[in-house]
């Protein structure tokens, strides 16, 4: 049985970054998209990723590409809404989202927060004091508490939502960078071209 699938939450407007598709900018000689998917693909059973709109333009990527259901452009925890019943569809215990603009993501994010997490938790990914509530492990029973979640409640934050629930946060060393540095505007890609440059 599939236990552990991944999912990369690859929606949004990217407005920091005047729009378009941020996974899909170049980052060294491939995309932002193509390191998260080298660093997290050999850590799940399956991978997909989620997106709004047209899933034509990551077709090449050659990845069941899965939508947002719940609204447009109503923020990570859509995405994970979508991951949630993808995740159920597969026969997996527990969907593990990372975010599609964070190149650095450490390869042992799987097996750590696997670790660490009792079945009915959420495990949530921190680093340096922050929580980056978007790389985390869920059970895929939340399915159903989170669309409730999003049906009922004005925030549309994640980490509200995973407060709500069962959790354990695990920590991730930052020696040798961030692992969950993400870019949002032009000079946090400066900063990421520079590190992907890094031996
Ligand atoms: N499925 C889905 N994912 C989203 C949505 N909005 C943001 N995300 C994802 O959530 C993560 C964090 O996104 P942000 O960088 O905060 O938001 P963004 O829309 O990409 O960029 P900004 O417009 O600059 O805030 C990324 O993985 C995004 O792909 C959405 O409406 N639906």
């Amino acid at each position: 049985m599939t236990q552990v699938v991944g999912v990369i939450l690859a929606g949004g407007r990217s407005s920091r970054m005047g729009g378009g598709d941020k996974p899909l900018l170049p980052l060294g000689s491939a995309t932002i998209l193509d390191h998260v998917v080298q660093r997290f693909a050999p850590q799940v059973e399956a991978l997909a990723i989620n997106l709004n709109g047209d899933p034509s333009r990551f077709a090449s990527y050659g990845l069941p590409v899965i939508p947002d259901t719940f609204g447009h452009f109503d923020g990570p925890l859509a995405g994970i809404l979508a991951a949630l019943r993808w995740g159920t569809e597969q026969g997996a215990a527990r969907v593990i989202t990372v975010a599609g603009d964070t190149p650095f993501l450490p390869a042992d994010l799987a097996g750590r927060l696997a670790e660490e997490a009792a079945p009915s938790e959420i495990a949530v990914a921190t680093s340096d004091g922050r929580t980056h509530p978007t790389a985390a492990s869920w059970p895929v029973e939340l399915h159903e508490p989170l669309a409730r979640f999003l049906a009922d409640q004005t925030t549309r934050r994640v980490l509200s939502f995973v407060q709500s629930q069962p959790h354990r946060l695990v920590a991730f060393s930052t020696a040798g960078g961030d692992p969950f540095f993400n870019v949002n505007t032009p000079s946090d890609l400066e900063e990421a071209q520079q590190r992907a440059l890094l031996p």
